[in-house]
């Protein structure tokens, strides 16, 4: 039997796995590195995180993802020399950061991966028939698994597609066994490039629960930054964005996008939230001698608007809930202000349940494939969009 084959049958087994789990979303600015640890699985999962880090992409190879990621036209020698490139990168710096924590290769029994999307194509957004729902991520398994030595299980989305999904978000898989709770209705808000959020009602059971994109979180703030600050990521605290007013004409414009009123969940990406998006909605709204810092303080209420129509329109009314954020965009105060205002609740994050929230994606990704060893199956019911499925391909090191 081939060695790695057996370990997989033991570790399934096992009382705990080390897992690592990495997430680079679709901000482009780096990878998380989080080492877990499990006890048991499903319902029954004791998470814990060991360390975790935040490695920023220099900005030569942030470009270099840029120039291949959410355009309809790429590149495709610079996708498959990069595909490569990714997994072995990833592979590198996995192995810094055991170095860093002082932590042996060999104690740790798999790595999870997601891998770096390049292009998100839900059905609902490209409508080519015969074509179904697809994504793509790159930093392949095989490249992994072979330069650490460790298990690697990655491209996770591609199961839920084939189930019946859009691939995304995942994020109930993990938020349920991590975050359900008995008494307190739970909205686990993760605002990254993207914002998603997970809706757990108190002591329901897998089958009442879902999580769903609801649109842009940092992406358009980030990219309206990046084009006309040269040298700025992001609007640091909202200082620019603060400066400014916002414009209700273009904010009517940018809120007339089907895809806000489609049932969740849903997905969406870069691929319909970017510049050329903003740009026809200044035209459209006549509001072309509109400032920066304006259009900075309008994409900012835009972004809250979204995510909080999205959450009233979950809850029942007067249905009391908490919501615990994570991902950078918990980060920006004039954000959280206007979401906090919108919603009227105040919002808390993750680390009051025991998650750094800025790891939370990358823990999420670990889960899975503690799920995906030791087959912890969840039924969530006959719903469109959320297979019971296990995900993630497993590469072995030889
Ligand atoms: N101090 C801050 N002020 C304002 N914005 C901030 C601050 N810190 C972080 N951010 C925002 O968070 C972003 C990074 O978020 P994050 O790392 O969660 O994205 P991501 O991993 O790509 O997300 P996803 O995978 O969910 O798309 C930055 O680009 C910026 O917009
Ligand atoms: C295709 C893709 O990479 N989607 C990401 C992205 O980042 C946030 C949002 O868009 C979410 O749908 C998803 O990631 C999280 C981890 C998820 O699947 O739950």
């Amino acid at each position: 039997m081939n060695e790695y084959i057996k370990k997989l049958a033991v570790l399934s087994e096992a009382g705990s796995r080390v897992i690592i789990g990495l997430m680079s979303g679709t901000s482009l600015d780096g990878l998380d590195v989080a080492l877990c640890r499990f006890q048991g699985s499903g319902k029954n999962t004791k998470t814990q995180l060991l360390h975790f880090r935040t490695i920023s992409y220099s900005s030569a190879f942030k470009q270099e993802l840029k120039s291949i990621s959410f355009k309809a036209s790429v590149d495709l020698e610079k996708v498959t020399l990069l595909n490569a490139y990714v997994g072995n990168y990833h592979a590198e710096l996995i192995l810094q950061c055991l170095k860093e924590w002082a932590y042996p290769v060999e104690q740790v029994d798999l790595i999870a991966s997601h891998g770096q999307t390049i292009f998100h194509a839900p059905f609902s957004k490209h409508h080519l028939k015969p074509y179904s729902n697809a994504t793509l991520q790159i930093g392949d398994g095989d490249h992994m698994a072979v330069k650490t030595g460790i298990i690697t299980i990655s491209d996770f989305r591609q199961k839920h597609i084939a189930a019946g999904g859009e691939g995304a978000p995942l994020a109930v898989y993990g938020d349920y066994l991590v975050f359900s709770d008995q008494q307190e209705n739970r909205i686990l808000l993760n605002i990254g490039g993207i914002a998603n959020f997970t809706f757990l009602p108190a002591g329901k059971g897998p089958e009442q629960v879902f999580s769903t994109d609801v649109g842009p979180g940092n992406t358009m703030m980030d990219q309206f930054v990046q084009l006309h600050y040269p040298g700025l990521a992001y609007d640091e605290n909202a200082a620019l964005a603060s400066a400014g007013h916002v414009n209700q004409w273009l904010l009517e414009v940018l809120l007339k996008e089907p895809f806000f009123d489609l049932p969740f969940p849903k997905t969406t990406g870069p691929e319909l939230f970017n510049m050329e998006y903003l740009d026809r909605a200044i035209s459209y709204s006549g509001q072309k001698s509109i400032s920066n810092e304006d259009v900075l303080a309008t994409l900012c209420e835009f972004t809250a608007e979204g995510i909080s129509q999205a959450i009233k329109r979950t809850l029942a009314r007067d249905q009391e809930f908490v919501i615990y954020m994570s991902g950078g965009g918990m980060h920006n105060p004039l954000l959280v202000q206007k979401i906090g205002q919108k919603l009227n609740v105040p919002l808390r994050d993750t680390k009051e349940l025991d998650i750094d929230p800025d790891a939370k994606e990358a823990v999420l990704f670990a889960l899975l494939a503690n799920e995906c060893v030791t087959g912890g199956r969840l039924d969530f019911g006959n719903r469109p969009g959320l297979p019971s499925v296990l995900m993630g391909k497993i590469s072995l090191p030889a």
